[in-house]
């Protein structure tokens, strides 16, 4: 009986690749996840460990940065192609490349403010007790936000476990979590729910930001401030993480322009804010919000 190696391929696969293209104060963004895959003269490596012919999934993605740093990214099926081809017109041993990409879409909020297209859920929990008493909390989830400017972060605690670099210029990005709490009859759900939701944007994009905890009670208070019918407000934001990628290996600059989007860990920036004279909410927000 013999045995031998059938198809395969390698590569790197969910590269989180987001490309800011400034023009002057207006920013705009491609935010795309890239997988590549590469096949060729791959027998070695599998049969007895030999790398020669190896390109590291790693330098696939390096190379993925790399290009979009270099000649952008347009249309994804444009890029992909050019990553493609790179592959294989550069290394003898890669007979054949495979890219696919994903796109996610964003709505320009503000020049450098965005929110991520779909993925949207609107919320509520209501309590009723038998003595008429009615809570209601609204809410919404998985609003997905980003300035690609406009966020600094320093002064903070440096302890002997501290390596984060103090910056004034980041990419702030979150996904808010939402739940606010009805003071009393709230004539119009509808309304009042668009309401907060614009609130939350327009605060996420104006505030000049130096923490996202800052950010955070900016975005509650405005809720507040515009909307009477809501006495409270909690918020829950990661901080999705974007790392400007170092491209000085390559001879290449990076002003913030080129994203590594990290998934986790992440930081959890949680708060409410409410009103002096709120009502106590007592059993009914307390067990919404303790899990
Ligand atoms: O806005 C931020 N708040 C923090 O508390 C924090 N901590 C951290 O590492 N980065 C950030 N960013």
């Amino acid at each position: 009986m013999s045995i031998r190696l059938g198809p395969n391929r390698y590569g790197k696969a969910e590269t989180r690749l987001v490309r800011v293209v400034k023009d002057g104060p207006v920013h705009h963004v491609k935010d795309l996840n890239v997988s590549t895959s590469l096949s060729g003269d791959m027998e070695a490596v599998h049969l007895t460990g030999d790398n020669a012919a190896v390109l590291p999934t790693d330098t696939q993605k390096n190379t993925a940065y790399a290009l979009a740093k270099k000649h952008g990214v347009g249309q994804i099926e444009e890029f992909a192609l050019l990553l493609a081809r790179h592959f294989v017109d550069t290394q003898p041993t890669v007979h054949h490349a495979r890219v696919e990409i994903d796109e996610y879409a964003w709505t320009r909020r503000g020049p450098h403010s965005f929110v991520r297209d779909g993925g949207e859920v609107r919320t509520c929990v209501v309590h009723c007790d038998r003595d008429g008493r009615s809570t209601v909390v609204s809410g919404l989830k998985d609003l997905v936000l980003m300035n690609t400017t406009g966020s600094e972060f320093h002064g903070y605690i440096v302890d002997e476990y501290t390596t984060l670099p103090p910056t004034t210029d980041r990419v702030l990005a979150t996904a808010v979590a939402a739940r606010w709490r009805h003071a009393g009859d709230t004539p119009a759900y509808g309304k009042s729910y668009e309401q907060v939701r614009q609130c939350l944007l327009d605060a996420f994009a104006d505030t000049h930001s130096l923490s996202l905890q800052q950010t955070l009670y900016a975005m509650g208070e405005r809720a507040l401030n515009t909307c009477p019918e809501i006495c409270e407000i909690r918020l829950a934001m990661p901080n999705r993480h974007h790392f400007a990628v170092d491209l000085s290996p390559f001879g290449l600059d990076n002003d913030n322009e080129v994203f590594h989007a990290a998934d986790r860990p992440y930081g959890l920036i949680e708060g409410s804010v409410l009103r002096d004279d709120a009502p106590g909410a007592g059993f009914a927000w307390e067990q919404e919000t303790s899990s």
